[in-house]
């Protein structure tokens, strides 16, 4: 497997500091540099499945001379809770955490999304690092520095904007990673094929069995395709005035199901229906043309993500729809596409078309 690192920079426009997404093997060794010299603290926050990874990061920060705390929260949606960022700050509080001490996050999206909103929160923002361990963390939840953590009332609604320092997708981390959990993270790699790059879909269609495994052979070139997809749309919007909201695509009825499901499902299957759903609104919407409506249920039903959701649910889903971040007092938005690589709003569409649009989605 080749060695070289790929370092995609992200920011540096609209008043964002530049930071690098670095994507290869044996990247650990690059933390300490990052960290810096003013840092005299480190919280490394890791989910319980990975327990020995944050030990040992913990122990080798320590050997470089950093007083090095290890933070063990629960695995996946569990942790992004404010109970959770509670016992964080406690940690940080008791390790007399200051303005120059940095956190790291190491795990899937949810880790680092709670790791990334404690680090925005402490002091009023701390820097942050992050050590994504799963294909969904290095391709879409650790870089754009949308940190957050749910609440009863919905996804994500508690939260704020603040990049990390950098990223480091060491692909040596996938090779433990459950095949539900790597699949589930080609949903946003799918996504980023639909609004942006094409690409992507062409590789994944080329072997989709092959796409569910590290050890496929464009493994390193869809993670790397995906990351730049977000690092392009971020650097020019941090703070989804506009185009951010691209990356959104499928998100709407997705984060409606995670709801509904007590955030059990993994988000990227919760994605994948919503972007089948997405795909049949534009198509019904007379936006988007048959073929590439029908590509989506191709490829994300190849790869193994599920494309459908219970029927009876539609009332409840409509209902949580409505605190989507991207409505407007009592407007629905949705992204759908106006062609491939052409993502756009639809708002306020007719509720017949909604309803007509989940028909095809419930079951
Ligand atoms: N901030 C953003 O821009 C953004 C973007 C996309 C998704 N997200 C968020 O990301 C979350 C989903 O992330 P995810 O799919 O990575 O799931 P996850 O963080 O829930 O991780 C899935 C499971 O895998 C475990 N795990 C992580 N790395 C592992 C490894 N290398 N080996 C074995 N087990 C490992 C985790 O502990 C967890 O149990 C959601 O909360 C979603 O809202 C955020
Ligand atoms: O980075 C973004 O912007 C996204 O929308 C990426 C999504 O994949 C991600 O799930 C994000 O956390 C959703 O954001 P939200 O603002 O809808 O909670
Ligand atoms: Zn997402």
């Amino acid at each position: 497997m080749s060695e070289s690192v790929t370092r995609i920079q992200v920011g540096g426009t609209a008043g964002s500091e530049p930071y690098e997404v670095l994507v290869g093997h044996r990247l650990l060794g690059e933390l300490g540099t990052l960290i810096g010299e003013k840092a005299k603290r480190v919280a490394v926050i890791h989910p319980e499945a990975l327990a020995e990874t944050g030990d040992a990061l913990r122990a080798d920060l320590a050997d470089q001379g950093f007083d090095a705390v290890a933070i063990q929260v629960p695995n996946a949606e569990e942790a992004k809770t404010a109970e959770v960022a509670a016992y964080c700050w406690k940690a940080l509080g008791q390790s007399g955490f200051t303005r120059t001490d940095v956190v790291v996050g190491v795990g899937g999206g949810a880790t680092t999304d709670l790791a990334g909103f404690v680090a925005a929160t402490w002091l009023r923002g701390v820097r942050w690092i992050a050590v994504p361990t799963t294909v969904l963390a290095m391709v879409d939840a650790a870089v754009g520095g949308k940190t957050g953590i749910n609440t009863a009332e919905g996804k994500n609604l508690v939260g704020a904007f603040h990049p990390p320092a950098g990223v480091l997708c060491d692909l040596a981390a996938l090779e433990s990673l459950p095949v539900n959990d790597y699949v589930s993270g080609l949903a946003e790699i799918i996504k980023a094929g639909f609004i942006a790059d094409p690409a992507i879909l062409d590789l994944i269609e080329s072997d989709p069995q092959a796409a569910r495994t590290p050890a496929g052979p464009h493994t390193a070139e869809l993670i790397e395709r995906s990351i730049r997809v977000k690092a392009e749309v971020v650097s020019s919007d941090l703070k989804e005035a506009g185009l951010r909201e691209i990356l959104n695509y499928g998100h709407t009825l997705g984060h409606a199901i995670e709801k509904n499901e007590r955030y059990k499902w993994r988000h990227g299957a919760a994605v994948s229906v919503g972007m089948h759903f997405a795909a049949e609104l534009g198509r019904l919407a007379g936006r988007l043309d048959d073929a590439t409506a029908d590509r989506h249920r191709a490829v994300l039903e190849a790869v193994g993500l599920p494309l459908y959701y219970r029927y009876d649910q539609w009332p409840m889903l409509l209902e949580n729809m409505r605190v989507d971040k991207k409505s407007r007092g009592d407007l629905l938005r949705f992204i759908v596409l106006d062609g491939l690589a052409k993502p756009t709003v639809l708002e306020g569409p007719d509720p017949a078309v909604l309803v007509a649009a989940y028909g095809e989605v419930g079951q």
